[in-house]
Formats: C-alpha cells, sequence, structure tokens
C-alpha cells in the first residue's frame, strides 16, 4: 500500500532557496508552492509543484499533484510554507486522494519547533533548511525564527509562515496566504483588490483554483535580482549581499494582479507570469507602487521616542508596511449553506438566513470553481471520501471573510494585546522575554514586532528599573530572585480619546509575578520603591504615560505556573474594560482575557450573525463571560448560562453584567463549577453551546455530553477550540474534538472560521459551527451526463442553472 509523507519545509519562492531545496530534496516529489519554482527549477527535475491560495484550494492542488504529479511516482509531498497549519491542509489535500493512503508525518521530514513562543514546526523547518543549505541569517543565525525576524529590522532570509503577516512585511516577502487575502477574486466586493495591489511582492507567486486566472506582474528590478541571485548562487557570495540587494529592490517592486487582469487580460497559469505586466506603462506602475515600506509606522514610533531614552523604534518601523498588514480571518465553508436539520424551535442560523451578500460570493465560488483544475470538478466522482472532517475538508470552499472590513484598522489587529514575559538574567542585564523551545532559556524581545509597541516600552520601562533598584531576576535552579514575570495587557477603550486613537495610546496594565509570599515577606522589600519608580516613569504624570495599572502577583512555587493566587493592586485603575462584541467587559489580571482583542471582536461579530435571537446558549469555558454577556445582549437570548471554573473571574463578570440592561441582566447567569464534572446538567434545555476550552481540547466527559445531547436532539453546539502552543492546531482540532463530535454522525461541521489571533505565529484561532446530526445532502445542480455532454464543470453548471432560473423568473414577471 502507498503512503504519503508529508514533509514541512519552509516557504521557498525565492530562486536562491529554490535551488537549495532542489538539490535537498531530490527529484521526484510533489511541492506545494511556488509557480515560478515549478517550471522553472522544478519541473525539469521530475519535481511537481503546485500551488494554493485557499484552505480548499490547497487541498485540491495537493489532491491534483498527487495524482498528476512526481508524488504519484515518490510518494512524498513537500509542504513548502513550512508551518503546521498549511501542513495540515496538506495533509489533508493528500487526505482527499483517497481513502486508504496512510499519510505519514515523515519524523525526518524538517520539523521542530525553535521559537520561543508558539512556534510551528514551520520555525525550525526554516532553521534546518538554513543549516542544510548553510545559508544562516547573518543576523540570529537562524535560531529563532520567529521572535528575532520580528525584533530584527532587515531580518534578511526568513521564510515565515502564512499566518506571520508581519514576518512577512520583515522581509518583504509575500507568500501564499497573503497573495491570497489580498486577491482572492471572492474577495473583491470587500476591498481586498484594494490590499494586493499595494503588497509588496518579492518575485513570486502563489496560486491556486481561485486565482490561478490572475497574472503577476514584477517589474524589471525583481528579473533583476533574480538573476542577480543565481549568479551569486553560482559564485557563492554570502547571503548579506543578496539580502542587502533584496532589500534595495524591496523598496521598488510594484505588484498588481486585479487590474493588470483587468487591463490586459486574463493571464496564462505561468507563462504570462512578468510578461504582462512589464507591459504596462511605467507611469501606471508607480501610481500603483506601493508607499515606502514602513513609511506611516514610522511616523507612528517616533512618539514613543522619549520613552525608550530618544531611541525610538525605527527597526520596527522600517520594516512594517501599512495596507501589509490587512489581517483576516478565513472562512472555510465546506459544503452547503442550507441545512435545515435543526432540532429546537431556535439555535443557529440556517445558512440561508444569512446576508445577502453570501449568495453573490457563492456564485463567484461557483465560477472560480469551474475554472479551476480539470479534477477539480470532478472530484467528488473520482475520489470517495470517508464521512467527516475528510469530507469537509476535502469539500470546502476556502474564502475570505469581510468581518475585518477596512474600517477595522489593519495595525490594529497586529500586535499580541497581552503577553506573559519571563524575567531572568541578573540585576545589571535583565532578560525579559520568552522561553526558547522545549527549554527555560529566556530570549530577550525587545521591540518585539508582534506586541503592542505601548508593551515594548513598558517593558523597557521596567528594565530600566530593575536595573537602577539591582531588582533580582528569578532564578529557577535554586528559586531565589524576585521578579519572575511580567504580565502585560493593553487597554485599548478610553473613551476620553478619539476612536481612532484609542488603540495607539492603549495603556498597558502591569502585573509582576514576585517571588514572595506577601508584602511582609523579605523577598517583597523592594516592591514598593520598585513600582514607586516604574509608575514614575510610565504612569500618568510621565512622559511615557503608558501605565493603565499596576498589579502585584504573588507566586512562590517552583512549577511552571506563572500566576499565583495572591493579587494586590498597587497603582491606576482597578479594572480595565474593553468593548467587545457589543457590550462593555471587565477584565481582572487574574482572570483570562484574549490576547488580541481586534480580532476577537471580528470573530464575536461573526458569533452573532450564526446564533438565532431569542436563543437559548449554555456557554462552556465562558472566562469572563465575553461571549455570554455579547449573544445576551444583541441576540436578545432568553437564556445564557456561563460555566467557568477560575472563580476570579466572577467579579469581572459581576461587573459587565451591572452595565447591561436590567431587561438583559435577568437572562444570564455565570457559575463557577469544573464542566467536566456531569457536563450534561449545563446542557440541559439548550438550543446553542458554544464551548471554548483551554489549549488541551475538550474533555472526554464533555465531548460525550454534547454527543449524548445531540442524540437526544438537544440543542446545537458551537466549538471554538483556542489555538494550541504547537501550531498546528487546526490540525489538533481536527484529530481531537472534532473526529469525536463528528463521529455516528452526532454532529456536522457547517463551517469554520480561523482568526489570526497571533500574529507572527502559525497560530489561529478557530471557530467551528456544528450542527446536529447528519450534514444533509447537496442537490447535484446538474445530472453528469448531462454536464459531461455540454462540458461544464459542476460549478459552472450550477451558475448556469440559476442564471436560467432567474431569466425564467423575469420573463415570467415581464409577462
Ligand atoms: C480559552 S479560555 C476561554 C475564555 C472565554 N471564552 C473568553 O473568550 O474570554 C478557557 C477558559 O476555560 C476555563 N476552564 C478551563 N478548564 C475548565 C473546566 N474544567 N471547567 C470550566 N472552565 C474551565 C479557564 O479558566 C478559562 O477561563
Amino acid at each position: 500500500m502507498a503512503s504519503f509523507a508529508i514533509h514541512d519545509v519552509p516557504c521557498i519562492n525565492q530562486s536562491r532557496e529554490s535551488l537549495a531545496l532542489r538539490d535537498v530534496l531530490g527529484a521526484g516529489i510533489a511541492v506545494d508552492g511556488g509557480k515560478i519554482n515549478g517550471p522553472r527549477y522544478g519541473a525539469r527535475k521530475g519535481v511537481s509543484f503546485w500551488e494554493n491560495s485557499t484552505f480548499d484550494g490547497r487541498s485540491r492542488r495537493c489532491s491534483s499533484a498527487l495524482r498528476f504529479g512526481g508524488a504519484t511516482r515518490s510518494q512524498r509531498v513537500f509542504h513548502l510554507h513550512g508551518d503546521g497549519v498549511l501542513s495540515a491542509m496538506g495533509k489533508a489535500g493528500a487526505l482527499a486522494t483517497g481513502p486508504g493512503l496512510p499519510i505519514v508525518d515523515d519524523p525526518n521530514a524538517l520539523h521542530s519547533r525553535c521559537c520561543p513562543r508558539s512556534a510551528g514546526p514551520g520555525y525550525g523547518a526554516v532553521t534546518r533548511l538554513f543549516a542544510e543549505c548553510k545559508t544562516s541569517c547573518h543576523r540570529c543565525a537562524g535560531r529563532f525564527q520567529r521572535c528575532h525576524s520580528l525584533c530584527s529590522p532587515g531580518h534578511s532570509v526568513r521564510a515565515q509562515s502564512s499566518s506571520s503577516r508581519i514576518c512577512r512585511s520583515a522581509t518583504n516577502i509575500v507568500t501564499g496566504d497573503a497573495i491570497e487575502k489580498g486577491c482572492n477574486p471572492l474577495r473583491k466586493k470587500q476591498g481586498y483588490s484594494d490590499v494586493c495591489k499595494s503588497q509588496p511582492f518579492f518575485g513570486t507567486s502563489v496560486d491556486s483554483g481561485a486565482n490561478r486566472r490572475r497574472s503577476f506582474r514584477v517589474n524589471g528590478s525583481a528579473r533583476e535580482l533574480r538573476r542577480k541571485e543565481a549568479r551569486m548562487e553560482v559564485s557563492g557570495r554570502s547571503s548579506e549581499a543578496l539580502d542587502d540587494s533584496r532589500q534595495t529592490y524591496d523598496s521598488r517592486q510594484t505588484y498588481d494582479s486585479r487590474q493588470t487582469r483587468r487591463q490586459y487580460g486574463r493571464g496564462k497559469k505561468s507563462a504570462t507570469y512578468g510578461r504582462e505586466g512589464n507591459s504596462r506603462p511605467r507611469e501606471q506602475q508607480s501610481a500603483n507602487r506601493r508607499p515606502m515600506v514602513g513609511e506611516d509606522l514610522r511616523r507612528g514610533w517616533d512618539s514613543k521616542k522619549n520613552v525608550t531614552g530618544g531611541e525610538g523604534d525605527r527597526g520596527f518601523a522600517a520594516n512594517v508596511a501599512p495596507g501589509n498588514e490587512k489581517k483576516g480571518e478565513l472562512e472555510f465553508r465546506p459544503d452547503g449553506r442550507t441545512v435545515k436539520t435543526f432540532f429546537g424551535s431556535e439555535g443557529f442560523l440556517d445558512e440561508d438566513d444569512e446576508d445577502d451578500e453570501d449568495d453573490d460570493q457563492d456564485d463567484e465560488e461557483y465560477a472560480d470553481d469551474s475554472d479551476g483544475d480539470q479534477d477539480d470538478d470532478d472530484d467528488d466522482d473520482d475520489n470517495e471520501v470517508e464521512t467527516g472532517v475528510r469530507g469537509k475538508l476535502k469539500d470546502g470552499n476556502g474564502e475570505m471573510d469581510d468581518s475585518f472590513n477596512s474600517t477595522l484598522k489593519d495595525l490594529e489587529c497586529q500586535h499580541f494585546g497581552k503577553a506573559r514575559l519571563a524575567v531572568r538574567g541578573t540585576a545589571d542585564r535583565p532578560e525579559i522575554g520568552l522561553f526558547e523551545t522545549d527549554s527555560h532559556v529566556v530570549t530577550d524581545i525587545p521591540k518585539c514586532r508582534a506586541h503592542h509597541p505601548n508593551i515594548n516600552c513598558v517593558v523597557e520601562i521596567v528594565r530600566k528599573a530593575i536595573i537602577d533598584f539591582k531588582i533580582v531576576p528569578y532564578d529557577e535552579d535554586t528559586g531565589t530572585g524576585e521578579l519572575r514575570y511580567l504580565q502585560l495587557v493593553v487597554s485599548t477603550n478610553n473613551t476620553s480619546l478619539p476612536v481612532e486613537e484609542r488603540y495607539a495610546k492603549g495603556k498597558v496594565q502591569l502585573s509582576l509575578v514576585w517571588n514572595a509570599r506577601d508584602m511582609s515577606s523579605p523577598e517583597a522589600e523592594m516592591i514598593e520603591p520598585f513600582t514607586q519608580a516604574l509608575w514614575r516613569l510610565g504612569g500618568p504624570g510621565s512622559t511615557a504615560n503608558v501605565l493603565h495599572s499596576v498589579w502585584l502577583n504573588f507566586q512562590t512555587s517552583r512549577g511552571n505556573v506563572i500566576l499565583g493566587g495572591r493579587w494586590r493592586h498597587l497603582f491606576g485603575e482597578k479594572e480595565l474594560w474593553e468593548r467587545l462584541g457589543g457590550v462593555d467587559v471587565c477584565f481582572a489580571p487574574g482572570s483570562f482575557g484574549q490576547a488580541n482583542y481586534k480580532a476577537y471582536e471580528a470573530l464575536l461579530r461573526r458569533l452573532q450573525k450564526s446564533v438565532k435571537r431569542g436563543s437559548w446558549v449554555t456557554e462552556l469555558y465562558a472566562g469572563v463571560g465575553a461571549i455570554g454577556l455579547s449573544l445576551a445582549m444583541t441576540r436578545q437570548c432568553r437564556r445564557v448560562k456561563c460555566v467557568e471554573v477560575n472563580k476570579l473571574s466572577q467579579p469581572s463578570f459581576e461587573k459587565s453584567l451591572a452595565r447591561l440592561p436590567p431587561t438583559v441582566r435577568g437572562k444570564i447567569s455565570w457559575h463557577c463549577a469544573d464542566v467536566s464534572q456531569s457536563p450534561i446538567q449545563w446542557l440541559q434545555g439548550a438550543d446553542v453551546v458554544i464551548v471554548d476550552p483551554p489549549r488541551k481540547g475538550l474533555e472526554p466527559p464533555v465531548i460525550d455530553a454534547l454527543r449524548l445531547a445531540s442524540m437526544r436532539g438537544r440543542g446545537k453546539t458551537k466549538e471554538k477550540p483556542s489555538a494550541t502552543r504547537n501550531s498546528c492546531h487546526w490540525h489538533d482540532f481536527v484529530e481531537q474534538d472534532c473526529i469525536e463530535l463528528l463521529q455516528e454522525n452526532c454532529w456536522h461541521l457547517a463551517y469554520v472560521y480561523a482568526y489570526q489571533f497571533f500574529p507572527g505565529t502559525d497560530s489561529m484561532e478557530l471557530m467551528a459551527v456544528f450542527k446536529r446530526g447528519k450534514k444533509p445532502r447537496k442537490k447535484d445542480p446538474m445530472k453528469k451526463w448531462k454536464r459531461k455532454k455540454m462540458g461544464l464543470g459542476k460549478a459552472r453548471a450550477a451558475k448556469l442553472k440559476r442564471k436560467l432560473a432567474k431569466k425564467g423568473a423575469n420573463v415570467k414577471a415581464s409577462k
């Protein structure tokens, strides 16, 4: 029996790496990524390339490549984007080739984790590849791909994950995902084409069924650079020299897609690459040129000058491109939009109930589909896939959602608004940052690009105060020292500021985790002068004015638990409020809070759209009840029950509740309980169940209860598993909770949305909607024989049928 091994390797969209990769990997493989690389370097060597832009695209291309490409000979699949998420998708694609072909995650593939924060396999892959190709980054020697690439301006040969868009801007390499978000024709109504026009584009392209008809333009400089690269490769010159030239090029590059297509007709998949674009007048090129990378942000960052000793943060500014930071959510609709097998009177909306826009999108989807790969059409016929996730993935249509509308500032989703950083090192040279993977060695991450700028600013203030007051950082070996961790949470809801300034001027709630039992402990001696100094440097009276409040957490345990149970408020406001999902939500430093409130807001809005008015909602793993409060308010739920184990969340919930109108207040309750203990009791009477478990996923009793509830016809479930620290959370989600819920047709996966909560990492937050029972079969728009006779794909047939139906309706109306 054949087997497919998925090798996760970094996104190689540059000739140099591509060449190296080809030598490393050899021939006779199927590779995901880069149409340039394919025909130029791959095909000759028997390497079959495919390109993707959408989730579904990946699956399909993968499937095609497996069947028609080199993979069928070698049974090896290389996934060039090198991140767990995409790997999982690649795997899904491989699965789509048919049942009975086991997929092996090759242990010798380039998997490892080396990034301190939620680094996925991709990061390890990058490192390993660099090691193999001897082209390690000159700045950080390829050690900590994410953090260093984020923190070091001009970091050179970073091959980043699909989701780390900041990384992309750092190197000005735009890969699959960016293109997908920018150029997917499905998104044209949603303003994404503008984004794609302004994307810096590094002489590469990623394509898919969705994007294949568009051509990319690379100006002369790009070609020049590629030639230069090839020359350097041959002459063995250093990567630094190459990086320099690449950076020079980056500032001049132009990328265009849709406009080119409109003006010059459709380009062929790869043959027209570059040609069409180059035929455009130069003035037009410059008119479309994106602003110089980092121009806008630099201004923002200079305002922080005084905080970091007059240095500002030019490093950050120099590489982040406004307009390139468009964040988005992906919507995966496995199939069908009309599902009517609901139980209970209320609950989730049918897809049909949602806005009309979806219909339009669907049209486009179909249109796109029909032009897609030849085998796409017959996927269903040829590959009878198993039920469950496999089928869902195969059928899915990746598309962007417009929840991140253009008014939501791109930048606002680009940062972690919450960070927990370890403090180690010595009093003279404190190191404040993240642990390296699988170790407790701290990597200092000053000016981390993934953090909200004010978090970095506060970190610098703390660093300075540690040095001034000779505060001893914690030593894990001996259990001695004073300061263990910092927790920094940005509040961006200062209503005294104009809306557009609130994010940038967000203030930081700082919590110091101190290695002491309480204030009377000998280790707590320095707390008072130290925190006073912090407040002086960063509090309201200071020039920096970045501190919202200062809290103290006492933790003496020798284990890995970051926070202790005792808190003390020292300075500033006690509560941190955010406006989320249409309600004010209060967060205490000890309660759970999301890392990216802007992305969370988008998720909540989508969630609201999916729940019917007047539903009975149960929210398990509720935290401070943000989801429940928001639904109670906006969906006029007849009952909302929030269940959470952490009692520190209760005061916050009650404060938030107090701000709701009295009519809503009476309908929502918060219960402190462990949901794994007889969870079925919480599901009684519910139309909708929302579960947002911690990273480890749903506990078995909860899964059992959900399945039981489904079988008893009680309620619908909505699962929003949090992203796991291993970037492959999609994979985890699919393998664990999802599979279990889908078993025995208890639930079917209606759709999944992915949100970028964790910029600069491979992790994504997923919101999956399950509906009860078996998935209803989608009707074939036209009989197969008829389609074949007419030479139409399934999608085009559907479109044609709709068109005719519409026409018929018009004719009838006119009669
Ligand atoms: C990912 S957070 C979700 C919080 C909330 N849904 C939100 O969006 O703010 C998971 C929450 O589940 C809680 N939790 C973990 N295990 C639990 C259990 N066995 N029973 C109840 N709650 C639990 C944690 O305390 C945490 O607040």
